[in-house]
């Protein structure tokens, strides 16, 4: 243990979407932050450029590579879930879709207790995060640390699937946050000129850097708690154990899995969850690890007349290398985008008062490792957004480097298992809409023959997957199950706030990154704001 105990006026934890805008407003306004990332720096070139994500999915160099425990209702498959380990986290190695979720979704969270979390309210900040590619509008804003840019090309099967959805009644939408989400049309992403924008590169920079120790490598084993407050913070990095003091604030920002693992393993948590793991329970805190929510996802895949796939670049090294110079020259080409084109909006029955349905053309398709399959293909994927199933996150051991135990309890309501149903089948109904029907050789799956609802859902169970937007497990609410107050606060504690995705009491409807950031720049903002009075 080093002998020496610095102190700051703020001690981050993680450094991943929230973590790194938090330290980045702190260090920016002058207090002296400590930043602890269990990862390392963002290095690797394949984070930079936008199509490389793929080459990060398993990497344990950049990734926890964890698994969920067997999921009962999904035929006890376990469920791979990368999470970004290294500066930037999951938002160094994530898709870099920019959708922010519905105006609902946040008056949602207002009318359960969040008070101030309301969209009149959180919209301010998702602006003044953005630096929009396509200037400021009531939306939009511009000039703030997170580029938002359009995609760098149309894509052929792109233009196919809105065609076919708009054939089907969806109404065209150029942008999914602006006025409404419902409608058919090209994303946008967290990207720069064709380069990865994660938070690492948006907040971490000029004058805050300053202000900033950056720890990389440090994994963090317990928050100290002392007579109700939290005061300090151990970690190690290798075999060398370090503390710091905080003489402000303690903020966690690891994450849905690991800040209710690392609550948990300080003692802050549901007693008997602790007690069993053989930890001294010293803030009995039932909420912390349950609710937590993910996104489901299944998709129709299909064998591709079109050769302009990913497959197509990864199995012909000849057009796979010609098209990375392209992107290495000029920044364009299918390497400076994500392979995720197109999302189509809809509802999944006819009593769902707004889109709850997420259909996203990916101009690829693989087999169960994730490799390409060896011809042209592409996915069209099904996405549930608003799931009523809920699960957990427990440790088992006062160990912070061992997994917590993961359990998402997909499908456990009846509600979700209609939605999947619903969604697939258009999925399957846009394969079938000209002009997407003529590019389509074959469906490979679910296949011709799976047609009845019992055959989908089957399908479901065995194919079905995460979306890799894990929320809720540090709940904001007011309510017994509640882990954080409206300023972000633990329950019970002072001096410790929980800041990411984790803290969102209900899941948004719209890919998690975005709305994690508006939570780092709004729960900074806070920060600020108490440290002024
Ligand atoms: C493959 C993939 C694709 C995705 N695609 C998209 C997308 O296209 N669009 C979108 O909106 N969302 C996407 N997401 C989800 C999105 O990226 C996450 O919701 C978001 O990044 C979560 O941010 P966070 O700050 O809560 O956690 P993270 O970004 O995961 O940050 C947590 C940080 O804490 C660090 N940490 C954890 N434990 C410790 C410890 N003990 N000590 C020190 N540090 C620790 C981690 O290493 C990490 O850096 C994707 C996710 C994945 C995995």
């Amino acid at each position: 243990m080093t002998k020496d105990v610095k102190s700051y006026d703020y001690i981050v934890i993680g450094a991943g979407s929230a973590g790194c805008a938090v330290a980045g407003r702190l260090g920016e306004a002058g207090h002296k932050v400590l930043l602890l990332e269990a990862g390392g720096a963002d290095r690797n070139p394949w984070i930079h450029i936008p199509l490389g994500y793929s080459r990060l999915y398993a990497n344990p160099k950049v990734n926890w590579c964890y698994e969920s425990c067997e999921e009962p209702h999904l035929n006890n498959r376990r469920l791979f879930q990368p999470r970004g380990k290294v500066l930037g986290g999951t938002g160094a190695i994530n898709g870099m879709i920019y959708m922010r979720g519905q105006p609902e979704d946040f008056d949602g969270w207002r009318e359960q207790g969040c008070t101030g979390w309301g969209w009149d309210d959180v919209l301010p900040f998702f602006k003044s995060c953005e630096d929009q590619e396509r200037g400021p509008n009531a939306y939009h804003g511009v000039g703030g640390p997170v580029a938002v840019s359009d995609l760098r090309t149309r894509h052929r099967l792109g233009e196919a699937f809105h065609a076919a959805s708009e054939r089907l009644g969806v109404p065209p939408n150029s942008d999914f946050n602006g006025a409404r989400q419902e409608g058919t049309g090209y994303v946008q992403t967290t990207t720069r000129k064709g380069w990865r924008w994660s938070t690492a590169s948006g907040y971490l920079r000029g004058a805050a850097l300053k202000n900033i120790n950056i720890r990389v490598n440090a994994l963090v084993q317990r928050i100290r708690i002392a007579e109700g407050r939290a005061v300090g913070v151990r970690w190690t990095e290798g075999t060398a154990e370090h503390e710091a003091k905080a003489d402000g604030e303690i903020i966690l920002c690891g994450g849905a899995f690991n800040s209710p693992q690392i609550l948990q393993v300080s003692g802050i948590g549901p007693g008997a969850v602790l007690r069993a793991a053989g930890i001294d329970v010293v803030h009995d805190l039932p909420g912390v690890g349950e609710n937590l929510q993910d996104h489901f996802g299944i998709g129709a895949e299909y064998r591709s007349t079109v050769k302009s796939t990913v497959n197509d670049l990864y199995n012909n090294p000849i057009k796979g290398g010609a098209q990375l110079l392209r992107y290495l020259l000029f920044r364009t080409g299918p390497f400076a985008d994500n392979g995720n084109y197109s999302n189509t909006f809809i509802r999944s029955g006819p009593d769902i008062d707004r889109p709850d349905m997420m259909v996203t053309f990916m101009a690829w398709c693989t087999s169960e490792e994730l490799k390409p399959l060896p011809f042209s293909g592409f996915t069209i994927l099904a996405e549930h957004m608003r799931p009523q199933s809920r699960g957990h996150v427990q440790v088992t051991s006062d160990d912070a480097a061992i997994q917590p135990k993961i359990q998402f309890n997909f499908f456990a309501d009846e509600a979700d298992q209609q939605a999947a149903l619903a969604g697939l089948k258009f999925a399957r109904k846009i394969g079938q809409t000209q002009p997407m029907a003529d590019c389509i050789d074959y469906e490979i799956a679910p296949g011709r023959d799976v047609e009845t609802d019992d055959a989908l859902l089957a399908y479901c169970r065995a194919n079905g997957l995460s979306l890799l937007h894990p929320v809720g497990t540090c709940k904001m609410g007011t309510g017994a199950d509640a882990v954080v107050d409206p300023q972000l606060k633990v329950h019970g504690l002072k001096g410790l706030r929980v800041v990411d995705a984790s803290i969102m009491p209900r899941i948004v409807t719209g890919n998690t990154n975005a709305a994690t950031i508006m939570i780092g720049e709004k729960g900074a903002a806070h920060i600020l704001a108490d440290a002024r009075q």
